[in-house]
């Protein structure tokens, strides 16, 4: 599964602890991120991650650009809801992508335990057979 993690200033605490409690889910993934979130995750755990550009750069259209290719199956995005985003527009576009796509999108800690645990069980299979119906 491709999973991308992103976290805004604020959550990027929440989302390095996440990464370290379930690195060893993670690491079973292909794992994707915009560039500072990406950068503390590696510095914190031994997860390899393709980093884009940050996401005031245009990192969370990058994300966005894969969704609508049909190249990603989850994304875990800590927002901070309390502060006001340079780049909300993106934001809010790379959610829409995630509906549009019908792609699961955690946007808080406690969603994201719920997909993480998911994950291990195998609840998120589903993704493989629309991947292979897509390509045919
Ligand atoms: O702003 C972000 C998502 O909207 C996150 O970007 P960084 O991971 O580069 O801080």
């Amino acid at each position: 599964m491709k999973i991308a993690l992103i976290a805004h200033d604020k959550k990027k605490e929440d989302m390095i602890n996440f990464a370290i409690a379930y690195e060893y889910i993670l690491n079973e993934h292909e794992l994707f991120a915009t560039g500072t979130t990406g950068k503390l995750i590696s510095e914190a755990t031994e997860l390899s991650i393709h980093r884009f550009q940050s996401g005031p750069l245009g990192g969370d259209q990058q994300i966005g650009a894969l969704i609508a290719n049909n190249e990603m199956d989850m994304v875990i995005f800590f927002r901070d809801p309390l502060t006001a985003q340079p780049h909300e527009p993106d934001v809010t576009a790379l959610m829409r992508l995630c509906d549009v796509y019908h792609i699961p999108l955690a946007t808080n800690l406690a969603a994201a335990e719920i997909f993480i645990h998911g994950l291990e069980r195998g609840d998120f299979k589903w993704r493989e057979i629309i991947k292979a119906k897509d390509k045919k």
